[in-house]
């Protein structure tokens, strides 16, 4: 282990069992065809599916979702591409404490050093991030490297794609918890969302280390595809265990974030996961992380809420909350960082 950073050493409790492999037979794989019919009952079948699946598992695998294979394949390929490049190449697109999108190679969660390289893209052009106790907002523009020169169609070709994707699942969402289909989609009018690019390089401490150590997604929803590989572990919420989720060819597995708890006031909860590492394969993983305008207060929805069902969480400001987070994964710090938790009740 010798030439390792100490930094990437996870704590006893939180460190992979070697060699454990529980596949996730159980999370749902919900085929989105229905979609495509003007039935009322398929779509509502559906929605109650979904809705099954936030609730019991927070995480979910969609086929017959309508994005073409190509976006996909395309966007694969820019990502293997940039991330072969020599880290002189990649650092000329780097993240800064100014600037929060491009080439990162740093990032901590929960203080511990995470095995991979990223690159981030906002998808609203430009994305304003403002935390309402600072007087200046915050234009994040996105950084675009040299090489590969097919790097912005394919990542902006991605991000509409996945746009219709994700407001299909909202909507299905908002149906699930029965509410008016488009009671959600006001809130993405300006959104934060961006879409990073992840990459595990091999690992040679892979039951030391962590791609990215055990986390909570912070936004309302993520759409993550993930290559052949594997290495995405859910918390199952039945016994805490870690569950393997196998690789499927073609589908996206979707998470619960943190808004949509408070949202359902923790009826659909947002799920821990972390990546496993590999010694000799590398992988990637592209998710895209759907967020609110910065100026949204995130509080449970008052339909949801009533005298049996008070509300769990004050109103917080996504805009604070994104500005402290993407200061805090910029460097190690020796507090947690901010979690919604620090909101409840
Ligand atoms: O690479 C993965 O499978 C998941 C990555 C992840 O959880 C994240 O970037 O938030
Ligand atoms: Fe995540």
């Amino acid at each position: 282990m010798g030439e390792v950073d100490p930094a990437f050493i996870q704590a006893l409790e939180h460190r992979p069992k070697p060699g454990q492999t529980i596949e996730a037979k159980g999370i749902p794989l919900i085929d989105l065809s229905p979609l495509e019919s003007n039935s009322r009952t398929a779509l509502e079948i559906l929605a109650t599916e979904i809705g099954d699946a936030c609730e019991n598992w927070g995480f979910f695998q969609v086929i017959n979702h309508g994005v073409p294979l190509e976006a996909r394949q395309k966007i694969d390929l820019v990502s293997r591409e940039f991330f072969a490049l020599p880290k002189e190449e990649k650092r000329k697109v780097s993240r800064d404490e100014v600037n929060p999108t491009g080439y990162y190679d740093t990032e901590h969660t929960k203080n511990v050093r995470d095995w991979k390289e990223v690159f981030d893209v906002t998808v609203q052009v430009p994305t304003v991030i403002h935390d309402p106790d600072d007087k200046e907002m915050k234009e994040m523009i996105n950084q675009w490297p040299g090489n590969p020169p097919e790097m912005r169609s394919a990542c902006e070709e991605y991000a509409a794609e996945m746009q219709k994707l994700a407001f299909n699942l909202l909507e299905l969402i908002a149906l699930s918890l029965g509410l008016k289909k488009d009671r959600l989609n006001g809130f993405f009018k300006d959104q934060t969302t961006f879409i990073r690019l992840n990459y595990y390089p091999p690992c040679p401490i892979p039951d030391l280390a962590l791609g990215v150590g055990r986390h909570k997604d912070a936004g309302a929803l993520t759409i993550l595809a993930q290559d052949e590989v594997g290495g995405l572990q859910v918390k199952r919420k039945t016994d805490g265990e870690w569950i393997l989720v196998k690789p499927t060819p073609d589908a996206y597995i979707i998470n619960v974030g943190d808004i949509i708890q408070v949202w359902s006031n923790e009826k659909y909860q947002s799920v821990e996961h972390r990546v496993k590492v590999n010694s000799e394969k590398e992988r990637f993983s592209i998710p895209f992380f759907f967020n609110p305008a910065f100026y949204t207060m995130v509080e449970p929805l008052e339909e949801l809420v009533n005298e049996q069902n008070p509300s769990k969480y004050k109103p917080y400001s996504w805009g604070k909350f994104l500005s402290t987070r993407k200061l805090s994964n910029y460097k190690k710090l020796d507090v947690e960082n901010i979690q919604i938790h620090h909101f409840k009740n």
